[in-house]
């Protein structure tokens, strides 16, 4: 399949950075803190994608759903966050073959952007550590808008800011989140098939295409038509 798109707009978590080893020893730093036992990386790695309130209250409760008592909430938290900003670039890559998947992006002239779950303060301390920050013209954190990923806010605000029709438009993402955002704007979908998807194999959530690196976006990709000045 060839894709043909205006703009392209890329997750963060799981999609360009592995985030979970510094999300992952945060938590059960917190977890530490609370006097409580660590979860481990293999479990906070299925619990990433929702922003960090939602890993928080996750791993408070030790699954993928359920709501821990607010008070234990209100405690930890904050315990969490001040952990997470001093943590958040400590062990976090970008996976291989991103730098250049950008970098090929770039030279043949999409637009992009970063819409992430993720919360603003950590986003792009992120992407600018990683040296990424500057490929994009819009980052998207989940709470810059009222409603983040699954809901197609986002992705219509980005779509919008670059004057481009949702059908013409391009997500790269790796969690059934950014499938249904995808699929509820009539964006086109790619999903990385090493990312974070709470443990479920992407094909399940029926993107467009799955790759093993952004090194295959060449082959995907038709080159962008520019709009005449
Ligand atoms: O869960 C998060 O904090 C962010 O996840 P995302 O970058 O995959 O949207
Ligand atoms: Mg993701």
């Amino acid at each position: 399949m060839l894709f043909a798109p205006r703009m392209v707009l890329i997750d963060l978590d799981g999609t360009l950075v592995d985030s979970v080893p510094d999300l992952a020893e945060c938590v059960d730093a917190m977890l530490a803190r609370l006097g409580r036992p660590p979860h481990g990386e293999a479990k906070v790695r299925q619990w990433v994608g929702n922003g960090v309130e939602r890993l928080v209250r996750r791993a408070l409760v030790g699954q993928l759903e359920g709501e821990p008592q607010a008070s234990e909430f209100e405690r930890a938290y904050p315990i969490f966050l001040e952990l997470y900003a001093a943590n958040t670039c400590t062990h976090s890559k970008l996976y291989p073959g991103v730098r250049e998947g950008l970098e090929f992006l770039k030279a043949a002239g999409y637009p992009l952007g970063c819409v992430t779950n993720k919360a603003e303060r950590f986003t792009k301390p992120l992407l600018k550590q990683l040296g990424v920050y500057d490929y994009f013209g819009i980052v998207i954190s989940g709470d810059t808008l009222p409603r983040q990923k699954p809901d197609p806010l986002p992705l219509l605000h980005a779509a919008q800011h670059f004057g481009v029709r949702p059908q013409d438009a391009l997500m790269i993402g790796d969690s059934i989140s950014d499938v249904q955002a995808a699929r509820a704007t009539g964006f086109a979908i790619i999903c990385v098939s090493y990312g974070y998807n709470h443990g479920r194999d992407i094909h399940e959530a029926q993107p467009d295409a799955v790759i093993d690196s952004f090194s295959e976006l060449p082959d995907l990709l038709a080159a962008p038509c520019r709009s005449t000045p």
